[in-house]
């Protein structure tokens, strides 16, 4: 159509994740105070502040995640692909599928590097044998740990390292083939070199992923994130470019923050 031909591409990429008027309980204790975010396709977005404001609780409201802790409460909605992902009779298994997450420590499960691979296809009841071989092969090429542990699939993924661990995640959380990836400070627990190799595989991850992650490590937000949110006592103070974030800040707390004034 000629119209197509000239929109700006950008324009016709339809959000990702739309959070309206999101307000977090814990019992009486108010976490979330009120954020509107939305994310788009194929980005990446660093959430960033001080500790206790609200980054990991605003995160694990995107795979439902809260649902489970004692004494939460939300007002607001959010979407995904448009869809509202706290509506009745919404399929929180099907949820997670679509929005993947990795934590903080790597959490392998006591089982070989394949079966975790092949863990979340299992539950999901596919049996075919060649289809769960390709995607554990696929899973692992894509986090750039085939190579390292192709002889040893039988291996048990606790004996890898701290940062194989974490790829081994990775690839467990990505053979399910979400869109979205969820990272509660994925590096934080690991070397220097393993970081780097966690952060070269977000960057190419965002060609088919959206990707979220936490982190208190302002140059990891600055090197890896497209978008910043500067989160304080669980408001969301400022969201830009990242660029725009690290050398041009808005607000005065984001610039305090930033240059590490307090947090
Ligand atoms: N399960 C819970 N029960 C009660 N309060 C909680 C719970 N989880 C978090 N909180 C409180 O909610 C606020 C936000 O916590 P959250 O973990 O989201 O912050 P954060 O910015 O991710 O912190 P950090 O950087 O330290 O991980 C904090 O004051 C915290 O004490």
């Amino acid at each position: 159509m000629v119209l197509d031909s000239v929109i700006d591409p950008s324009l016709k990429k339809i959000p990702k994740i739309e959070a309206k008027g999101i307000k977090v309980w814990y019992d009486e204790f108010n976490a979330i105070k009120g954020i509107d975010m939305t994310i788009k396709p194929n980005t990446v977005t660093a959430f960033i502040g001080p500790s206790g404001c609200g980054k990991s609780t605003f995160l694990r409201l995107f795979n439902r995640m809260n649902d489970y802790v004692d004494g939460f409460s939300m007002e607001g909605k959010i979407k995904i692909n448009g869809s509202n992902i706290y509506k009745k009779n919404v399929n929180v298994e099907e949820l997670r599928k679509e929005v993947g997450m990795v934590f903080q420590k790597p959490n392998p499960f006591p089982k070989s590097i394949f079966d975790n691979v092949a863990y979340g296809l299992r539950i999901q009841g596919i049996t075919d044998k060649k289809f769960i071989q390709e995607r554990v092969v696929s899973s692992l090429q894509q986090v750039g740990l085939w190579e390292e542990v192709k002889d040893d699939l039988k291996k048990s993924g606790l004996a890898l390292s701290g940062g194989q661990q974490q790829r081994l995640c990775i690839a467990r959380t990505l053979a399910v083939e979400p869109s979205i990836i969820l990272m509660d400070e994925p590096t934080s627990a690991l070397d220097p070199i393993s970081t780097a190799k966690i952060e070269e595989l977000i960057f190419q991850l965002k060609e088919k992923y959206t990707i979220i992650i936490v982190t208190h490590n302002m140059q990891q937000a600055g090197r890896i994130s497209d978008y910043t949110a500067f989160f304080y006592l669980g408001e969301l103070i400022e969201y830009n470019k990242t660029k725009n974030i690290f050398t041009n800040p808005e607000k005065q707390q984001t610039e305090n923050y930033i240059t590490g004034r307090f947090g």
